[in-house]
């Protein structure tokens, strides 16, 4: 049976457009997206309100999740590894996730046919 994977990446915001379109290139155009805020290497901002002067540690990221079945989760790691790449320390990270089934709501279908 064909594995299902989930592929996970955190990326800049201003690179959703690009990688939406990589994905869609590499034949996995659906998508889910959200936007998060995160730490990883990516250095503290320090801001001020009122005169007060703040730590900002935690960074404006947007969340695409992508399930795959027949398209090999490589490549779309690949694309939007390429498409989201700036060389900055934030451009972001990428995990691959086993998905155990899925289910079409619509047609009831089930497993690799539902993705
Ligand atoms: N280990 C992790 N677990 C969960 N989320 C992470 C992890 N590493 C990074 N992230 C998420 O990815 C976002 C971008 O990470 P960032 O690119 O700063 O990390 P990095 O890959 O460690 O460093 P850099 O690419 O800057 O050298 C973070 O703001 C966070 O939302």
């Amino acid at each position: 049976m064909t594995d299902i994977k989930m592929v996970v990446a955190i990326i800049r915001p201003d690179r959703l457009t690009d990688v939406k379109r990589a994905l869609s290139e590499t034949g996995a155009p659906s998508l889910t997206v959200t936007d998060v805020s995160g730490r990883g290497s990516q250095p503290a901002k320090k801001s001020q309100w009122r005169g007060e002067e703040y730590v900002v540690d935690l960074h404006q990221k947007v969340k695409v999740e992508t399930v795959v079945a027949d398209t090999p989760a490589e490549d779309v790691v690949e694309a939007i590894a390429e498409a989201a790449q700036t060389g900055e320390k934030g451009d972001g990270k990428i995990f691959v996730l086993p998905v155990e089934d899925a289910y079409q709501v619509r047609t009831g279908k089930t497993g690799p046919d539902a993705v």
